[in-house]
């Protein structure tokens, strides 16, 4: 029992054992358990714990960045805004006070908007508050504040002025309470016609003003073809009416015919260029109407709150008045020379066909004013006292003319009597390379050269006879139909110009005469043939020359009379009297007050202005186009240049039958060289007469120098005998630059006379040309007067001329005078007849009569420095005026 007790306790103690360990086993899992459900607990919860600071944080982050995004965003918009506004209203327009200046828009640009104050948008990006005036609309001003209200009226004003040129903006105030008090920093204005005020009683007066400016601006100005001033401006480049802004600062209740008349004015004005600043009146509700509102919470332009700017210094007020007006009195600002011209792409486009016409300058509308010249008008006067700017005209037509018509189209000749080298340009120079293609013949420094002038008028007198013959070959009358039938000819329109062409019709000479007659013909028959005179004169007596030829005089139609022009009009026409600088009177009714337009003349003459012009019409010359050639009156030329001295060779066999001395350059539009030719036939002799020894020497050189080039080495003798020390540097560099030259002075001449005259006779003695050059031979008259074997030298020297020449010896001398020469040949009443040609230096003409020249009482001459008369009795019928070439060392 007990063992089976014991087993039970045994079994029993087993099974509790058993028991209890499982029951620890689970335990120790249970308590695992809850330590892992707390710890899990404890981390949820401390999870829990974090989670709402951290979408705080995250929620922070993001207000904050949006925050920042939004600030960037306005700071960038505000800035944008900004840089909008000041495109929209620059420099004058919108600048602080402080470093404020005018900045005038050009003419095509528009002026903008005005800034007066800032719309706060970020704080660091104040964005400028603008507000529409010229060429966009009307402004009201209202709210209690007149100090406020000055500020803007005198913003508004200030910034309108420095953002027009000068005299652009013209201001009319009415300001019946304070009489223009408001306006006073602006009086300085007044001096110029910019500012006027109209009383208390003269609103309707001034609103009538401005309504019948904005009905002539339309009807005559815009005139159907353009929508606005302004857009007439952008097309157009011109701004032909001011800016009219009327400044109205309250007064009595308007009356029904004045509120009609400002309701007008608000409707229509703007596209006119007419403005309104009111305040203390109403004005209705428009879309030109810009509204400026200062109330006790702030100003607002429109619906924008606004900080308004302060008002401009008062000294920079009356000081940019003061300027203004002073740029406005002293004269019109020019109007550009590039309104005269067309653009780039089409230059050179026009036909002159029928004609040549372009604009001179711009009428009082603002309209180009148009200069004809073709069968009708023909020709041109202009007239208008020194200074009024002759010249300038001048220059501006042929711009405008030049840049129309290409060099095939038309051509210009040039004649400037006048001292001055302004016209030099439209040739090539030393500075400047290029020329005007058009340009053929440019003469300047022809003051006393009108010879030069003569010259001009036969050429054209030929080419005027070569076209009338072409003409009349194709059996037709006037260009525009010979060039139709003759499609590939070059039938150019010339132009012709000739400033101070009195001085070419002054005196009673023959070159006067000749002149007048020339002129007379060109002028009735140059009209079909397409050759246009342009006479220019300062001086009345110019005209006065042509008066006594009313057929003439006729033929210029075409009149252009610059300020104070006296005659150039007709009589009762007295339009150029009361002309502004600048300014010029375009007639083509000869005259006729009828025919009056007013254009203002652009500045053209400046280097700068005109070389832009020339150096692109250069650049579009053909390939095979040359330089015009320069005739200055004051230049020497050189024989080395002299076209007839280069083309003069010496023959490959035997002697030129008759070899030519140059003797200088002709005054002629090729610049020609004065030929003697040496035939053997009697009388080839050549006598240079005066005193002058540059120029006697410089005649005697060329002549040798010119021959020497004709003949072979040893073809040719030179005997040079200098009997003047003044002389002798010429005479000596002659004599060691030519070949086959001997040298005799005073000692040794009686032997080369003796030699020559003996020599003569001999057989065989043609064969050799033998040329004596004589330098101041009157002074071997004592050498010469010795008798040897029978004779003296002088005989001998009358020999050598009488019978030298048609044995191939000449005589080229230089007498100190007629009276001295004359007393070598034998006393006064001797022949003259061995001395075939001469060239007179300051011989007068009556000295040169009796036997020397034709008729009675010799050649029309007056000497001046550096020219020479020749006369060759074997061909010349009249003097030739020569200019000697210049020393050839
Ligand atoms: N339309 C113009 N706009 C601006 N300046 C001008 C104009 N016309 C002339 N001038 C200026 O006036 C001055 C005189 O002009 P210009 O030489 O053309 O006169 P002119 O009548 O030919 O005088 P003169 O006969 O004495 O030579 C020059 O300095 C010129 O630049």
């Amino acid at each position: 029992m007990a063992d089976r007790r014991t087993q039970l306790v045994t079994r029993v103690r087993g099974m509790l054992a058993e028991a209890v360990g499982s029951a620890r086993t689970r335990l120790g899992a249970a308590q695992d358990e809850l330590a892992t459900a707390r710890e899990r607990r404890a981390r949820i919860r401390r999870a829990a714990e974090a989670v709402p600071a951290r979408v705080g944080a995250e929620r922070d982050r993001r207000l904050a960045e949006i925050d920042a995004r939004h600030a960037a965003r306005l700071a960038d918009l505000a800035r944008r805004a900004a840089d909008a506004a000041r495109r929209e209203a620059p420099g004058a327009a919108s600048a602080d006070w402080s470093g404020w200046r005018p900045t005038p828009a050009t003419r095509a640009e528009p002026p903008g908007a005005l800034r007066v104050g800032t719309v706060a948008v970020a704080p660091d990006e104040p964005v400028p508050a603008l507000v529409p005036l010229l060429d966009a609309g009307h402004v009201h001003l209202s709210g209690d504040d007149r100090a406020g209200t000055e500020a803007v009226v005198s913003a508004l004003l200030l910034r309108a002025v420095g953002r027009t040129e000068p005299g652009r903006v013209r201001l009319v105030g009415y300001d019946p309470e304070h009489l223009g008090g408001g306006l006073a920093g602006f009086a300085p204005l007044g001096t110029a016609g910019l500012l006027t005020f109209v009383g208390p009683g003269g609103l309707g007066r001034l609103l009538d003003d401005l309504v019948e400016q904005i009905r002539r601006i339309n009807e005559t100005v815009l005139a159907g073809e353009h929508g606005s001033l302004r857009e007439l401006a952008a097309a157009t480049g011109r701004r032909p009416e001011p800016w009219r802004v009327a400044v109205l600062l309250g007064g009595d209740e308007l009356s029904r015919h004045e509120r009609g008349q400002l309701d007008r004015v608000v409707r229509t004005g703007a596209s006119c260029g007419v403005h309104l600043v009111v305040r203390g009146m109403s004005l209705p509700d428009g879309p030109t109407v810009t509204r400026v509102r200062m109330a006790a919470g702030g100003a607002h332009v429109g619906d924008l709150p606004v900080r308004l700017d302060p008002p401009p210094p008062a000294t920079l007020v009356t000081e940019t008045c003061r300027m203004v007006a002073a740029r406005v009195n002293a004269g019109p600002t020019p109007t550009p020379f590039t309104d005269l011209l067309p653009p780039v792409d089409e230059m050179w486009r026009e036909d002159s066909a029928h004609g040549l016409t372009a604009p001179i300058g711009e009428g009082p509308q603002g309209r180009p004013v148009l200069l004809t010249l073709g069968d009708y008008p023909p020709h041109a006067l202009i007239g208008g006292p020194s200074g009024t700017g002759k010249t300038n005209l001048i220059f501006a037509w042929i711009g405008a003319l030049a840049s129309r018509y290409s060099p095939a189209e038309l051509e210009f000749y040039l004649l400037d009597f006048k001292e001055g080298v302004s016209f030099a340009r439209f040739a090539q120079g030393r500075r400047d390379p290029s020329w005007l293609p058009h340009m053929r013949l440019v003469g300047i420094n022809v003051n006393t050269d009108r010879e030069f002038g003569l010259a001009l008028l036969r050429f054209l007198a030929e080419e005027l006879r070569r076209r009338a013959d072409a003409a009349k070959r194709h059996e037709v009358t006037k260009l525009a139909e010979l060039r139709a039938v003759d499609p590939t000819g070059h039938w150019p329109r010339i132009v012709a110009v000739v400033d101070e062409f009195q001085m070419l019709l002054a005196g009673r000479d023959a070159v006067a005469r000749e002149a007048a007659d020339l002129l007379e013909d060109l002028a009735r028959r140059g009209r079909s043939q397409g050759i246009h005179l342009v006479l220019a004169s300062q001086d009345v007596r110019g005209i006065e020359a042509l008066w006594g030829r009313p057929a003439l005089v006729a033929q210029f139609t075409l009149r252009i009379a610059l300020p104070k022009a006296l005659r150039i009009l007709a009589e009762r026409n007295d339009a150029a009297q009361s002309l502004p600088r600048h300014h010029a009177v375009v007639n083509a009714e000869s005259g006729m007050s009828e025919g009056n337009e007013v254009a203002r003349i652009p500045s053209a003459g400046d280097w700068d202005t005109w070389s832009d012009l020339q150096h692109r019409l250069w650049r579009m010359r053909p390939p095979d186009a040359a330089p015009a050639r320069l005739f200055d009156g004051d230049a020497v030329p050189r024989l080395a240049d002299a076209p007839d001295f280069q083309a003069l060779t010496a023959p490959e066999t035997g002697t030129l039958r008759a070899p030519v001395a140059l003797l200088g350059e002709i005054i002629d539009v090729q610049a020609r060289s004065a030929t003697l030719r040496l035939p053997r036939a009697p009388g080839r002799n050549l006598a240079v007469l005066g005193t002058r020894v540059d120029e006697a020497c410089a005649v005697l050189d060329a002549a040798a120098r010119s021959l020497a080039r004709q003949h072979r080495p040893g073809g040719a003798r030179f005997s040079i005998a200098c009997l003047d020390p003044d002389a002798d540097p010429v005479a000596r560099a002659l004599y060691d630059d030519l070949d086959d030259a001997a040298w005799y002075d005073e000692e040794t001449v009686a032997e080369l006379v003796e030699e020559t005259a003996d020599g003569l006779g001999a057989p065989g003695a043609a064969g050799t040309p033998h040329y004596l050059l004589l330098f101041a031979v009157d002074a071997a008259a004592g050498a010469l007067a010795a008798r040897v074997g029978g004779r003296t030298g002088l005989e001998r020297l009358r020999r050598i001329l009488h019978d030298g020449p048609e044995r191939r010896t000449h005589v080229l001398a230089w007498w100190r005078g007629v009276a001295r020469m004359r007393a070598d040949l034998g006393g006064s009443g001797a022949r003259t007849d061995q001395i075939g040609a001469w060239v007179a230096l300051d011989t007068h003409g009556g000295e040169l009569g009796t036997s020397l020249y034709p008729g009675t009482g010799g050649p029309d001459w007056y000497p001046r420095p550096w020219r020479g008369l020749f006369f060759d009795r074997a061909v010349h019928r009249t003097g030739q005026t020569i200019i000697p070439y210049g020393p050839s060392r």
